[in-house]
């Protein structure tokens, strides 16, 4: 049997792996989140690992309000940074494979051509400036890690772009959406398969991989299909970013590569449009 702690257990990713691990019997998950282990408490996450060793650690757990983050550095450093360098060292110590996921963010929009692992970083944001600290922090603790960076995550669950499109699109018959940032829509169950995949058959190709979803589009592209999907007559405005008000500079171009994770761990990769209409299709299921 192979042993995997789950953190974030509640958030999109957390509940989208959740979500699929019947098809891995020979797996047995353990699933938290903050009320099982607060990971600001850092008295409990000691106590936490002497009385618990794992295979695989999956960090699902991190600070993802963006907007907020540029306020509250504080925090955003602890979850982002800190504790993935605590959760590297455990893993070293107890020789646990560690699978966490960073972010498109990390990148400043600048190349306009989908980024590759070793294309340079230059975070825009506090929250994109946290995550790629803890990448550094896991590298420096840990070889046996696998560090996925992916972009543009929603599902059913939590928080996402999709979901507040929805919402949003029952009350308005227009909405502004920027349509000068350039990204990758990912599904979180298409992330999930991935590392469940990765888990259970034992891959050690460890290091850094980008995944998100085939192809590319804007927030305004995202938002049209969205609302196409699922039959909402919306008008979508494209707007720049220059007309949208937010606390946090997103990139505006944050498309990522796929070739390494494609050929390292032969991978097949689905058309964000297809999976977006899964995903859709579901939410509208459990109106
Ligand atoms: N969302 C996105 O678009 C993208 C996300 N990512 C990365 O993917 C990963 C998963 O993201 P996603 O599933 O969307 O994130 P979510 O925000 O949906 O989930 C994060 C989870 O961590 C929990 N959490 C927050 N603080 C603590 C704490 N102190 N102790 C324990 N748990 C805590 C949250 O609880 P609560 O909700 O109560 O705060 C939440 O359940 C993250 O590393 C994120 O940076 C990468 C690219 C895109
Ligand atoms: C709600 C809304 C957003 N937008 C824009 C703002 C922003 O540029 C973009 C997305 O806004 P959101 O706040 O939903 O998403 P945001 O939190 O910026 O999404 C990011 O989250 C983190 C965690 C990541 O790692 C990234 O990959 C990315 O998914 O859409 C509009 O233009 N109009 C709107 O009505």
């Amino acid at each position: 049997m192979i042993k995997v702690l789950v953190t974030g257990a509640k958030g999109q990713l957390g509940s989208s792996i959740k979500a699929m691990i019947s098809a891995f019997n020979e797996v047995t998950f353990e699933f938290i989140d903050i009320e099982e282990l607060d990971l600001f408490d850092l008295d409990a996450i000691e106590l936490f690992f002497k009385e618990n060793e794992y295979d695989y650690i999956v960090n699902c757990a991190a600070y993802t309000n963006v907007d907020k983050a540029e306020s509250d550095i504080e925090n955003a450093e602890l979850l982002n940074q800190g504790i993935p360098s605590i959760l590297a060292k455990i893993c070293a110590s107890q020789k646990t494979v560690l699978i966490h996921i960073s972010t498109d963010f990390v990148f400043d929009g600048s190349v306009k051509e989908p980024l590759n692992e070793n294309d340079l970083v230059n975070p825009l944001s506090v929250y994109g400036k946290t995550k790629f600290e803890g990448e550094e922090a896991i590298k420096k603790e840990l070889e046996s890690y696998f560090i996925l960076r992916t972009s543009w995550l929603y599902s059913e669950y939590g928080n996402n772009f999709v979901k507040t499109m929805l919402r949003l699109g029952k009350d308005n018959d227009k909405l502004r959406v920027i349509s000068d940032q350039f990204g990758t829509p990912t599904y979180a169950s298409d992330l999930a398969e991935i590392i469940l995949n990765i888990i259970s058959s034992r891959n050690s190709n460890f290091g850094l991989y980008h995944f998100s979803n085939n192809g590319e589009t804007s927030w305004h592209g995202f938002a049209k299909k969205t609302f196409n999907l699922a039959q909402l007559d919306v008008t979508v405005e494209p707007i720049s970013s220059s007309e949208y008000v937010s606390a946090a500079t997103r990139p505006k171009y944050s498309v990522l590569s796929k070739s390494k994770i494609r050929s390292e761990l032969g991978i097949e990769i689905v058309d964000w449009d297809n999976s977006l209409a899964k995903c859709v299709k579901n939410l509208m299921l459990d109106q």
